[in-house]
């Protein structure tokens, strides 16, 4: 199986209530596709969503970083050469984790249908099932108290709830919320790098003075205040789980190693794709350090990828793989099924993603 094309598109799904965190607020998910196109007929398919405020990676770059330097190392190889090609697509230039992403997972996609298997079941197969939490925006806290009760009446039962902006609120958004969906929701609570070390562990010990019950705490400080991620670790009543400050295997390592935060959330687009979690996951197994899967705001294709992944490994023991849950559209073919708060793989071939509804890509080459 040798690639012949690398085909990109664009495709737009409106998002059903804005999306608000600390960093940006957007009312549709915007992604790069990417089609492998092979010499047997087989396509793997990649996305890539640009999220600038988090990888740096806008629209033109992914399209520029795919076309000009990952595609020209990729075209005309076989799949036979599987590690070096995956190695090559991380080689073709730096950062660009986003694009790197979207190609790396459409390669497991072609190696899974090469051998006939799902990628779950190569990587491990540990489960066909997940469950998500579901995203709560940032807004003033009666706002969150409704989104929150629209979550449960959706059958949601853990829901990521974030915070940030103007900090003084962050415990009346919690209080609202908690009141709004009872005690046995589960309520994990996303910053977004919006506190600093010692504003962090004052919030969160005021939320569990209140008896709020905060699960954990994601990216309290900014990504590069790793001592401040540490001193929250170390002070503050809840746990913390590290996502903008993890970027790259060497990144998780160091957290794990310093003990700089409880938890890692794997993210394909920040890492690279599936290839560099995998050595995530690795790192933590033998760190003991659970893991939660993430995404972007990112659509069925790359979201899907990171079921493959969360079904592969135990040491992902939480979910945050709500984009295609937050979309009023789903535009993609195959893959597994969103039901709400319940993911359930699919076991075709490779990752099991069969194209779009007609007339929902818009083609570069076109
Ligand atoms: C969508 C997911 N639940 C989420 O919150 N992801 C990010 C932010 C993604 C974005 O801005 O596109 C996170 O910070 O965890
Ligand atoms: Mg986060």
């Amino acid at each position: 199986m040798k690639i012949t094309q690398v085909k990109l598109g664009r495709i737009s799904t409106p998002l059903r209530v804005p999306f608000k965190t600390a960093l940006r607020t957007v009312s549709s998910v915007e992604d790069v596709i990417v089609e492998l196109h092979t010499d047997t007929g087989a396509v793997g398919y990649g996305e890539a969503p640009p999220t600038g405020v988090i990888t740096g990676d806008t629209t033109g770059a992914i399209i520029g970083a795919i076309r000009d330097h990952i595609a020209p190392a990729i075209l005309g190889r076989g799949l036979d050469e599987f590690e070096d090609l995956t190695a090559a697509v991380q080689k073709a230039l730096v950062h660009n984790t986003s694009a790197k992403a979207a190609v790396d997972m459409a390669l497991w996609d072609l190696l899974g249908q090469k051998y006939s298997a799902p990628v779950y079941r190569m990587l491990g197969g540990a489960r066909s099932n997940i469950v998500t939490d579901i995203t709560i925006s940032v807004n003033p806290p009666e706002e969150m108290a409704r989104d929150a009760r629209t979550a449960i009446q959706r059958g949601y039962d853990c829901l990521k709830v974030k915070v940030g902006i103007d900090p003084e609120l962050d415990v009346a958004r919690l209080a609202a919320v908690r009141e709004a969906v009872g005690k046995d929701v589960k309520l994990r609570i996303d910053a977004n790098q919006a506190w600093n070390a010692k504003q962090a562990v004052r919030i969160l010990d005021q939320m569990q003075e209140k008896g709020l019950d905060i699960e954990f705490v994601e990216q309290p400080v900014p990504a590069a205040d790793l001592e401040g991620m540490q001193y929250v670790t170390r002070h503050a009543s809840v746990p913390v789980l590290a996502d903008e400050s993890v970027f790259s295997p060497a990144d998780a390592l160091r957290i794990m190693q310093t003990g700089a935060a409880d938890f890692v959330n794997i993210k394909l687009m920040k890492c690279g794709g599936i290839t560099n979690a995998l050595r995530i996951a690795s790192a933590a197994e033998v760190y003991g350090v659970e893991c939660m899967i993430g995404c972007m705001l990112e659509a069925k294709i790359s979201v899907n990828a990171a079921v493959e992944l969360a079904c592969a490994k135990k040491i992902i023991t939480k979910v945050d793989l709500d984009g295609p849950v937050l979309c009023s559209e789903d535009h993609i073919l195959g893959g597994a099924v969103f039901d709400e708060k319940n993911i359930t793989i699919s076991d075709a071939p490779g990752m099991g993603i069969q194209g779009f509804v007609p007339g929902k890509v818009t083609y570069l080459d076109d």
